[in-house]
């Protein structure tokens, strides 16, 4: 159970109304998630729209069949202005999505998600075709190809992983599993857990789990619990040991053991499964210096690049609105073809977080409404050039460091 669920008989705000959900908390297919939003105070209302937009009959049949109790003022903790400016931002955002959703931008496109799981697949493959070979700049090669084979097909599963891929949530989490499991050897289950208390709350302190990457990194001060931590040989050379070790610990951490571990806690055997094939078919074709590598390639690529996204930004310690953790705590990097490519989309990080099932490549099509969104309420709207941000990230990882010397 989260820390913070101080609500007692517990309740979550949805649309002017308080439902009552202490015995259903249990039982939510998304798991303790919706507990981020039982603090006093918290509004659910976008967090189960978006969450759910792929499924949101079903969660309003549920909805209906909650206790419920109108919201009253005692509620509310915030001042009227506050309350007045947060509802208008409710309404705004809520005309948005019911105009992109009038336009069916969230509808899926088959032939890019053939193109796409081709594509990673193709690469992984032929990587560990060549790590198999006798030439040193062959395997060499190969290591570089089924690193990023294997990082790519992290785009793709992201977006099954937020049911943007084929619509359908079954389909979706199915593939999510096979590719994420075998090209990249990480359990599905386990990343929609962790990546969707991401997207609940990101770069809040205690709640977005991307944060904890103590005791070897540290993008801000604040997640740094005591000076000691601070002035230790990872910390103080974190700027080189970022790209050098931090993302290649990450990946591994992330293989080895938090998604195994989280498999057989839910007991979801076709998720330990695909990560068995995975290791099966590395250890069966490619020499261990090779995986070793390739492995690095894969993290150092797919870390590196989604940390532009946020690492550097201010982390949130309150209760924020949906539309504000976006501009507030997430960047943008300009859009190119090659931009777009290489980031999976993600580089509309913004629209992304603003409209998670989305699919990433109909993102700039609303591009102009979202920076009209954060004029409007004087919200910033964080886009930069690749190398600005891998620029200001370093120079972030630095005044940490130099903060505790
Ligand atoms: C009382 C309110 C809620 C109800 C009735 C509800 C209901 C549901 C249902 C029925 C599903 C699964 C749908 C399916 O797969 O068929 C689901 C999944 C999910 N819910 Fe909720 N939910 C509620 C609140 C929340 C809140 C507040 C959050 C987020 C903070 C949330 C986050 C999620 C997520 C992320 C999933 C997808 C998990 C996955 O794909 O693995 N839910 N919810």
């Amino acid at each position: 159970m989260h820390p913070k669920t101080t609500t007692n008989p517990l309740e979550i705000f949805y649309d002017g109304y308080y439902y009552d959900i202490t015995e259903f908390s249990a039982k939510h297919p998304g798991g303790d998630i919706i507990l981020y939003y039982t603090e006093k105070g918290e509004d659910a209302t976008q967090a189960i729209q978006q969450f759910h937009n792929r499924f949101f009959p079903k969660v309003k049949l549920m909805l209906a069949n909650l206790k419920r109790r109108p919201a009253t003022e005692n509620d509310n903790l915030l001042t009227p202005e506050e309350a007045q400016r947060h509802r208008d931002i409710t309404h705004d955002f809520a005309e948005l999505f019911a105009w992109m959703k009038s336009q069916g931008m969230f509808e899926p496109s088959p032939w890019r998600i053939i193109w796409r799981i081709v594509e990673c697949s193709l690469m992984w493959t032929i990587g560990l075709y060549f790590c198999g070979s006798r030439t040193f700049i062959l395997q060499f090669f190969g290591a570089v190809l089924f690193g990023l084979g294997g990082a790519r097909a992290g785009w793709v599963m992201h977006e099954a992983g937020h049911h943007s891929l084929t619509g359908n949530h079954n389909a979706d989490r199915c593939i999510q599993s096979i590719i994420v499991g075998i090209l990249g050897g990480v359990g599905g289950g386990w990343w929609r857990r962790h990546h969707n208390k991401h997207h609940a709350m990101p770069q809040r302190i205690d709640y977005d789990l991307d944060l904890n990457t103590m005791p070897v990194l540290a993008n801000s001060i604040e997640v740094v619990k005591h000076p000691r931590q601070g002035s230790s040989f990872f910390i103080q050379n974190q700027k080189w040991l970022f790209l050098a070790l931090d993302c290649f610990l990450a990946t591994m951490a992330w293989r080895l053991y938090s998604s195994p571990r989280s498999a057989l806690k839910y007991h979801n055997y076709f998720d330990l499964l695909m990560m068995s094939i995975h290791w099966w078919i590395l250890l069966t074709f490619a020499p261990p210096w090779t995986i070793i590598f390739g492995v690095w390639v894969a993290g150092t690529y797919l870390f590196g690049n989604f940390a532009l996204s946020h690492s550097r930004l201010p982390v949130a310690r309150k209760q924020t609105h949906w539309v504000e953790y976006a501009f507030r705590h997430t960047a943008n990097i300009k859009s190119s073809l090659w931009m777009d490519w290489w980031t999976g989309y993600l580089n509309f990080e913004i629209v992304h977080h603003l409209f998670p099932t989305l699919p990433p490549f109909r993102s700039y099509l609303v591009r102009d409404k979202v920076i009209a969104l954060a004029a409007k309420y004087d919200l910033p709207y964080n886009e930069f050039s690749y190398m600005d941000a891998w620029a200001q990230n370093f120079r972030n990882l630095d005044k940490v460091a130099e903060h505790f010397k």
